[in-house]
Order: structure tokens, then C-alpha cells, then sequence
């Protein structure tokens, strides 16, 4: 299988140390970005084509030069379009099939709005830009809580007073498709459970504090039950995380960033994976950022980079042609799936 493709990220945050951390853990990855952005003493090799052997132990490394060394802690300007340019060379090289996945590495939005006028509020929405302008949520998985923690947020990256008259119909249902669609696909869940949380507290508790549910949310849980979706909901947000009730449901589909990323991040967030549904590659992510205070101090922990890189390879391993045909779910969420014994 081809490698998978680790982004460089923003070069002052935490990217750059956690590629060699990620690499010894036995991950076939390669490393899109500069050299010199690596931590010193870093053993890497260049490569010309993603695939290219290396000596083992090393972190093979598809050079892509900056205008200069980076500062911890301290993103520079200067680095912006570049920053935004290997997420671009990332997305080319999936697309052409070089390369069997991407994990992007944290970016700072803000440093490249600032830096270079970035028009995207995150990868996400770039992404979804680069590869057509097509429909895309987020997901955050966990990997290492039991029951699992899987949460798409149906509005993103805006204000919290403009969540409102951005939580349409059309906006929620295409959460809950993407998510269904990949449930099936990448997690190996047949028929996947989906829970469907409330805007208002108490899920508006019939209309006393607010009518959101009501009015739009449970009337579409009721027209995509009726096409055969296991939806539940609309719920009550605070309510529903905990064990118990995380283990009645495959995926919680919430109604904005934080309502969805607090109890994952909360739960699991060293196991946490971001996984951008509806794009015609893989893509993953850990789910923390950039994390200025530490980066340049060797104290990054590379669990969810780690965990990232394991659930693309699984997906792109689940995706291969290999699998098309015999009778084994497809996809995983980055476990293999069971090996099926045929009886004899
Ligand atoms: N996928 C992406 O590109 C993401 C980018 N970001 C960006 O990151 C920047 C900083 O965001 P924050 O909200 O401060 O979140 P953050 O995740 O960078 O940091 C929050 C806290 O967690 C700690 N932390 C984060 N990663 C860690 C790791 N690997 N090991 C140990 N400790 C870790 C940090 O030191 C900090 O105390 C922002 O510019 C934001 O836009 C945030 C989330 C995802
Ligand atoms: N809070 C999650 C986050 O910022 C991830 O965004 P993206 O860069 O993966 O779109």
C-alpha cells in the first residue's frame, strides 16, 4: 500500500516534532514539508516520490521549502502560503493516488488569515474546496474510549450567535447522511445508530426553550426514519455522553462545534481523530492544535497524531480493491476487520 501522507502544519506549533515521534512508532508515513522545521538531530531522508525507499529508522521527508527556519511558539507571517500550499500538494498527491491517505498536521487559522488572507475557517472546509466543492462534515472519533465517542458537528467553524440561521434543515441532514454513508464505509457498521442532539436546553423541552426541535428537528428525524435511518433524538445534549448513553448510538450528529467537540475531547483527548466525511480521499487529523505553549519542547504527546495515522491507513487498507467482493464489512475506523473464515 502506498504511504501515508503526514502535513507538515503550521511549522512554529507542534507539526514538525510530533512527524518522528509519529514514525517510530512504526507508521509508514511520509512527511510533506521543510527539513529545517524538524526537530535537530531528526534522522530523515528525501525523497522524490512519495514511495521511495528509505534507510530504516528514518522519516522519509517530500521536501517543500519555506521561506526559513521556524520559531516555536511563535508563527511567522512569512510561512503562511506555504503552510496553505502543502495542504494543496497534499490534496494533489491523494488525488493522484500517490499517496494512500493524508493526516494533516494542526494549522493556526488565525496566523493564516493574518498571514495570507486563508478565505477557510480550517482544513475542513478547505478541503472540501480543493476537491470540488463538495459536501463534507467533520467528524471527531475516539479510539481509545469504550463506548466510543464518534461526533459530527452540522455547523462548524462560526460564532456561536450565527449557529441559529446556519442550523437549517438542509444543513443537518447533510451531517446525518455523511455520517451514515460513512459509518458504513470506514467504520464497518452496517446499519449504524444515530443520535441527533437538540440546539435549545432540554432539547427545547416541548417548545418552552425553543422550537427548534419541534419545529425542524424532529420532523426530519422523522422523514429520514421513514427512508430507514436508526435516528434517535432530537436529544438532550447534556444528557447524552455519558456511557450508557453513548452505548445506544454509533455516532451523535450535535448542532455546533462545541457542543460536539467538548465530550470528545473530554473523553479521549489523546485518542481523538478528526476525519473529514464526503471527500473523494482520506483524510484524518489529531483532534488537538497547534499548541503553542508547548512547541519546541519535546513534551507534545503523539497519541492522536499516532491514532490519526492509524485510522487513515486502516480506511485506505479497508478501501482496496482487495476487499471489493468478498463479503466483510467494509472499513473500520482504522481496526482491521475480522479475518472470515470460510467453513470448509
Ligand atoms: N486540525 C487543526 O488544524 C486544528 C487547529 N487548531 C488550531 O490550533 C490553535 C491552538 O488552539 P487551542 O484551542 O489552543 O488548542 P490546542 O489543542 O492547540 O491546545 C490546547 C491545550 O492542549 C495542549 N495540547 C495540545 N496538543 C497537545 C499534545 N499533542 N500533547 C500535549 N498537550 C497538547 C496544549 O498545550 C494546550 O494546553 C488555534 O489556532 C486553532 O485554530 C485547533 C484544533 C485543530
Ligand atoms: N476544532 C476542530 C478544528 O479546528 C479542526 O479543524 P480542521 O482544520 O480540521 O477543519
Amino acid at each position: 500500500m502506498a504511504r501515508i501522507l503526514l502535513t507538515c502544519g503550521e511549522p512554529a506549533g507542534v507539526g514538525p516534532e510530533l512527524a518522528p515521534l509519529a514514525r517510530a512508532s512504526g507508521i509508514d508515513l511520509v512527511w510533506l514539508g521543510d527539513p529545517r522545521h524538524l526537530p535537530a538531530g531528526t534522522a530523515f531522508t528525501e525523497v522524490a516520490d512519495p514511495s521511495e525507499p528509505v534507510p530504516p529508522g528514518h522519516l522519509p521527508v517530500l521536501r517543500h521549502e519555506f521561506p526559513g527556519p521556524a520559531t516555536p511558539g511563535r508563527p511567522d507571517p512569512a510561512h503562511a502560503a506555504e503552510v496553505i500550499a502543502v495542504i494543496a500538494r497534499a490534496v494533489d498527491l491523494a488525488l493522484a493516488g500517490r499517496v494512500a491517505a493524508i493526516t494533516t498536521a494542526p494549522i493556526s487559522k488565525q496566523a493564516l488569515k493574518e498571514g495570507a488572507g486563508f478565505a477557510f475557517p480550517g482544513h475542513t472546509e478547505y478541503l472540501a474546496h480543493l476537491a470540488g466543492d463538495v459536501p463534507v462534515a467533520m467528524m471527531l472519533a475516539s479510539t481509545g474510549v469504550t463506548p466510543p465517542c464518534r461526533v459530527v458537528p452540522a455547523t462548524i467553524h462560526i460564532p456561536l450567535s450565527e449557529v441559529p440561521a446556519a442550523l437549517t434543515e438542509a444543513a443537518l441532514e447533510q451531517a446525518i447522511r455523511l455520517t451514515h454513508a460513512a459509518l458504513i464505509r470506514d467504520f464497518a457498521i452496517p446499519n449504524p445508530r444515530i443520535a441527533v442532539a437538540g440546539l435549545n436546553p432540554h432539547a427545547g423541552e416541548g417548545g418552552t426553550m425553543g422550537r427548534t426541535e419541534a419545529d425542524m428537528i424532529a420532523p426530519l428525524i422523522a422523514r429520514l426514519r421513514a427512508e430507514g435511518m436508526d435516528l434517535t433524538g432530537p436529544l438532550p445534549a447534556d444528557t447524552m455522553f455519558h456511557a450508557p448513553a453513548r452505548a445506544t448510538y454509533d455516532a451523535a450528529v450535535c448542532t455546533y462545534h462545541d457542543q460536539a467537540l467538548v465530550p470528545i475531547k473530554t473523553l479521549d483527548f489523546a485518542g481523538g481523530v478528526n476525519v473529514t466525511l464526503g471527500l473523494p480521499f482520506i483524510r484524518t487529523s489529531p483532534d488537538h492544535g497547534t499548541a503553542f505553549d508547548i512547541a519546541g519542547k519535546g513534551i507534545a504527546d503523539p497519541a492522536s497524531t499516532i491514532a490519526a495515522l492509524r485510522m487513515a491507513a486502516g480506511m485506505a487498507e479497508a478501501r482496496m480493491p482487495l476487499h471489493l467482493g468478498e463479503n466483510i464489512p467494509r472499513g473500520s475506523g482504522g481496526v482491521k476487520p475480522p479475518v472470515r473464515h470460510q467453513p470448509s
